[in-house]
């Protein structure tokens, strides 16, 4: 966890002089795009991504797979409306080079997808990809067939021999510092020769709405999957081995990106609303409805989407997270401006993510004023009276809107490296001031 001195750019964080109303369009789910980019190009046949995520990690994903020779080009939808991707699928070239910038989606679900190119494909990223876990994905691998060269640490640099072809069948693996590795293994395993079962072994696993995103797509896109919840074995998924359909899907909003919005109201005691929230999700951030409404506030699903709106009162929460780590930094900021402590649980994982994010909210929060400690698995949140001063980054798009969201209540916040919100919501200083009436 350091500062990035190459990022000293300041952004006042708006302040909010009164209760904030607003309708808010959050763009597309970053896990989503990037899942429906992956199965597009292992499809059998060409398909359609409506309102896609343009975004670093996004676009990362689509570069890395047009280097593998996989056509994605824009359009408009086959009913003409909105804009588009349109994938054609290849056979999967190498020699190519992937950047996977900090994308966790890139690092871990495309070396599966490299296995299958008939080419070397070389995998690099930021300095922090280095760090993040990718054991699981490289040792599943190269027990299901596939010739892997990395430097020993189970992390990136490497470069996946892709021989064209991977055997698959039966693997273990210890997913409990990410889920992404048990992802990667179902998106690619009905391509393998025999298909994939892998079983987790190890502690908890996280994220478990992710997984089950994960094999939602499958099956939409024609694949076989067997899991625990089917009746299954607890702790193991199986993908049968077949071809892949192509499919014409649309993109539902980043609910993990909604929750900035949706706190803006809670701590404002006022109202926002987010066009086309699912009424069905796999999507995490759909327990924010849950957790913000435990907090403070209450919302309402309609025609018009989702309208959250706050009481004017902000209370502490006790919860375990571990199913929805990714938006513990945006519950952070909200607890530390509540009227009542906090604690959150089940998230140690989150030590390996962006950066060390229990580290970074403790010390940023502190350094304007508040009584965050770590614990093992999570944070401890005493609110105090905050004050303004730099609220750093760490080049992580979450702990962005982590601080813009105290930067509401406090005057005086500024935000260092703000446009590192371009991993996942590039448009997020804008749709921040139009939610203010700036
Ligand atoms: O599969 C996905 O799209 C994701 C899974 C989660 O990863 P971890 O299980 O590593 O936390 C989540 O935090 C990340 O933002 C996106
Ligand atoms: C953990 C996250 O991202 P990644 O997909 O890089 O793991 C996140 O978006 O909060």
């Amino acid at each position: 966890m350091t500062v990035n001195p190459t990022h000293t750019a300041l952004w006042p964080a708006p302040h909010a002089s009164g209760a904030v109303a607003a309708t808010v369009h959050v763009p597309g789910s970053k896990s989503v795009t990037n899942r429906a980019l992956v199965l597009a190009a292992l499809a059998a046949e060409p398909g359609w991504l409506r309102r896609p995520l343009r975004s670093r990690d996004t676009l990362l994903m689509a570069a890395a797979l047009r280097a593998m020779d996989v056509g994605i080009e824009e359009g408009v939808g086959p009913d003409g409306s909105g804009e588009a991707w349109r994938v054609i699928p290849s056979g999967l070239r190498g020699p190519a080079t992937v950047d996977v910038g900090n994308a966790g989606t890139v690092m871990r679900f495309l070396p599966p997808v490299a296995a299958l190119a008939d080419g070397p494909i070389r995998f690099d990223g930021d300095p922090r990809s280095y760090e993040r876990p990718l054991h699981g994905v490289i040792d599943a691998l190269r027990a299901l067939g596939a010739r892997i060269d990395d430097d020993g640490r189970g992390a990136l640099p490497l470069t996946v021999h892709g021989a064209g072809a991977v055997e698959g069948g039966q693997v273990e693996i210890d997913a409990s510092s990410s889920s992404q590795f048990v992802s990667a293994l179902l998106l690619s395993g009905a391509r393998f020769n025999q298909g994939v079962e892998v079983r987790h072994v190890g502690s908890a696993l996280p994220s478990m709405p992710h997984i089950r995103m994960t094999v939602d797509m499958l099956r939409a896109c024609g694949a076989q999957v067997d899991t625990p919840e089917a009746g299954g074995e607890p702790n193991v998924w199986r993908v049968a081995p077949g071809a892949l359909l192509g499919r014409d899907l649309t993109v539902e909003p980043d609910l993990s990106n909604a929750q900035p919005f949706l706190a803006a109201a809670l701590i404002t005691g006022g109202r926002v609303t987010v066009p086309d929230w699912p009424a069905r999700t796999t999507q995490p951030g759909d327990a924010l409805r849950r957790i913000f409404t435990e907090m403070g506030g209450s919302c309402e699903l309609t025609e018009q989407g989702l309208t959250f709106t706050g009481s004017g009162s902000v209370h502490g929460i006790d919860v375990d997270l571990s199913e929805v780590g990714e938006l513990t930094p945006g519950i952070a900021a909200v607890a530390a401006l509540a009227d009542s402590p906090s604690t959150l649980r089940g998230v140690a994982h989150l030590r390996l993510h962006e950066t060390d994010r229990l580290a970074a909210l403790t010390k940023e929060i502190n350094e304007l004023g508040g009584d965050v400690t770590e614990t093992a698995d999570g944070l401890h949140i005493r609110p105090r009276p905050l004050h303004g001063g730099v609220f750093h980054t760490y080049d992580d798009h979450r702990m962005a809107t982590a601080g813009a969201i105290i930067g509401l209540a406090v005057p005086g916040v500024q935000i260092e490296n703000v446009a590192t919100t371009a991993k996942t919501l590039p448009d997020f200083p804008e749709l921040w001031a139009g939610m203010l009436g700036n």
